[in-house]
């Protein structure tokens, strides 16, 4: 048998136009391993993560069975049940009932169970059944089931829901063979014809019945082993620990930063000496003038002043990816629950907040599986103060250039100690936000604990960690080839022209367009300690938060200083460079985040709500610490 996840499919790509295509779609609960399962169907690649509320969308792909056959499967959101609270669980339910405009019903559902944990799973069963469609039950996470000795008499579930109900193994190789020796032939004999839905959102009343029948169900059976002290129970009783617990995350973020800082030295070195050799060619090759500058101190500089950052991303990723697997972090949402809910955000902020370490637009759709709208609202206004990869560049050109490299406190480094804290800093400064606007919106103290699945602790997949890594460095690569190179061009250009005068004393660029626009623009930001050059990086700064170090990197270079670090470290005193941090912690310089809080929030109004606010708070934070590190000498 050939193994069909060896047959790649195009990803979101439209259900085939021919009406023949038979859809199915992935139902089940949060984290039961929907995705994984539509991956390995598909061989899509799309985001896995031991936590609840991964998917946030519905994406569709094309199947091949073993036979050859080709249908279309949709993946959906996680939901317990179809009477949907929150903006993605209503994505699944109009889906399977058929209310989404211009969309048609699928064919048929592809029911998903967390094999360790099925009487939700039979619940949501019962409640499918009613949409009229033909159902198979996956009993997935049968690897975990079996290692912990449950046993599950699947052929008399089957017998006694009336429907097939299969064990599978969505990460495993042939884990899905059971799955296609029932789906081929169903496919082959042609489905039958859909029930008319007789679906209606079950009472409080329902929802009880419902469940003491799966209740019986898993009695009559499943064979529970006799002793389930699990090692995920062993684990959790010393990371839940209500003193042990928050102390031992506060440990683990620390010794990240330690270790991202030392790690990636010796790769940024190297890249570093890469576009250095690259800049030396150019001026070797290309003689001197115009187009000399223009390879040599707009794109290579400025490129490479970006690309340097790649190594310091990749290892905060390949932590935050291998913790996320593992299952941690939806344990950190649990310990971060009492102190989220204190700040006024809801539970379920943790993962699109946790989102947002990577970049703020992730983080702002995933706040779709919040039911209320102010918390979401909230959520999202919130979410650009997260440390996103984008500030990773900015925050390290600054620490590098003065931050001494050296050992405080017996052998920890310094400058992972300060990158440690400018993340604190914007977690902090999401909860007094937060804090505030349950004020604004005279929202009430959130009163319900979040209603949390704990998934047991599983080995991170290489694969999966791979993947992630892959997809940061291809989005970070790509912005580089594409924001950040058209924002070189434009200040190499700003910063040339137009040329000096015949006699010129001063420096080139004192007499371009860019020295022009910053000196205009410095009067403003001459109280945070900000020199004209800042004024010049921060404007097409806007674009993307990195562009500005692109533009420091060229505005020096044209100016005919080399080496970025050394040139920051004499020009700018300590007090600037540290009012510049404090201004980046809450500057809303990126144009996609604004148009995402746009489009999620609704509104335009939200968006510059978001814009006024984060300036106002960049102004003050740079301008206050610019005044006191001033004032104590370090201006
Ligand atoms: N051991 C094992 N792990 C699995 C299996 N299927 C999925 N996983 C893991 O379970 C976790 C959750 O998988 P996802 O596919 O993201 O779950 P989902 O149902 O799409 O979750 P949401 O999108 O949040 O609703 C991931 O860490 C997967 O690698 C399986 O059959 N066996
Ligand atoms: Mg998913």
């Amino acid at each position: 048998m050939t193994s069909a996840s060896a047959i790649p499919a195009p990803q979101d790509i439209l259900p085939d136009p021919d009406a023949q295509t038979i859809e199915a779609a992935l139902v089940g609960a949060p984290n039961c391993g929907k995705t994984a399962l539509f991956n390995a169907m598909t061989g899509a690649t799309q985001k896995v993560g031991n936590y609840s509320g991964v998917t946030v969308e519905r994406k569709v792909g094309i199947a091949t069975t073993p036979s050859g056959r080709k249908f279309s499967v949709i993946d959906l959101p996680g939901t317990h049940s179809l009477r949907a609270r929150s903006p993605d669980e209503e994505v699944t339910r109009d889906v399977l009932l058929g209310q989404r405009p211009g969309e048609r019903v699928p064919d048929m559902l592809l029911a998903v169970a967390d094999a360790t944990n099925l009487r939700g799973a039979l619940r949501l069963v019962n409640e499918l059944k009613k949409v009229g469609l033909p159902i198979v039950l996956i009993l997935n996470m049968i690897d975990i089931a079996r290692h912990r000795g449950l046993q599950i008499d699947h052929e008399a579930l089957s017998a006694e829901l009336g429907i097939p109900v299969i064990p599978a193994t969505a990460v495993r190789r042939g884990g899905l063979d059971a799955l296609w020796e029932v789906v081929d032939p169903m496919l082959e004999a042609g489905l039958p014809e859909r029930r008319p839905s007789t679906w209606q959102a079950p009472s409080s009343h329902d929802l009880r019945i419902a469940m003491r029948e799966a209740e019986r169900l898993v009695t009559a059976h499943v064979v529970q082993p006799p002793a389930p002290d699990t090692a995920s129970a062993r684990i959790d009783r010393v990371v839940l620990h209500p003193v042990a617990g928050p102390l031992i995350l506060l440990g683990i973020l620390f010794l990240m930063f330690q270790a991202v800082f030392s790690w990636a030295a010796p790769f940024m070195d190297a890249i570093d000496a890469v576009f250095g050799w690259l800049g030396a060619l150019v001026a070797q090759v290309v003689p001197a003038g115009l187009v000399q500058s223009f390879l040599a101190d707009g794109i290579v500089a400025g490129i490479g002043s970006v690309i340097i950052f790649l190594p310091q991303i990749l290892f905060t990723f390949l932590f935050i990816l291998l913790l996320e697997d593992f299952g941690y972090m939806a344990r950190a949402a649990f310990l971060m629950d009492r102190v989220m809910g204190k700040a006024g955000l809801n539970g379920r902020a943790f993962i699109p907040l946790l989102s947002s370490f990577a970049c703020a637009i992730p983080g702002i759709m995933a706040a779709r599986v919040i039911d209320n709208r102010r918390d979401r609202l909230t959520t999202i206004l919130v979410a650009p103060l997260m440390t996103c990869s984008a500030r990773i560049p900015v925050y390290t050109l600054i620490i590098a250039a003065f931050i001494p490299n050296v050992k405080v406190f017996g052998g920890l480094s310094l400058q992972g100690l300060v990158m440690f804290g400018l993340y604190a800093a914007g977690v902090f400064s999401v909860l007094i936000v937060a804090f505030v606007a349950r004020y604004v919106f005279a929202r009430e103290e959130r009163n319900a604990p979040l209603m949390l699945d704990l998934p047991d602790y599983k080995m991170p997949r290489p694969r999966n960690i791979a993947l992630g890594l892959y997809q940061r460095a291809r989005v970070f690569l790509r912005r580089a080839g594409t924001v950040i190179f058209w924002a070189m061009v434009v200040i190499w250009a700003l910063s040339t022209f137009p040329q000096p005068p015949e006699g010129a004393t001063q420096p080139a660029i004192n007499y371009s367009l860019a020295a022009m626009i910053g000196k205009a623009v410095a009067p403003i930001l001459a109280p945070l300690g900000f020199n004209w050059q800042i004024a010049v990086a921060l404007v097409p700064g806007m674009a993307a938060r990195e562009v500005a170090v692109a533009g420091l990197a060229t505005v020096y270079a044209v100016s005919g200083e080399g080496g970025l670090i050394h040139t920051l470290a004499g020009q700018w005193s300590l007090a600037t460079a540290l009012a510049l941090l404090a201004w980046y912690i809450f500057a809303p310089q990126c144009i996609s985040t604004l148009a995402v809080i746009r489009r999620e929030a609704g509104s335009a109004k939200w968006m510059w709500v978001a814009v006024v606010y984060m300036f106002a708070l960049a102004y003050l934070a740079a301008f206050a610490t610019y005044q006191i590190a001033a004032a104590l000498g370090a201006g």
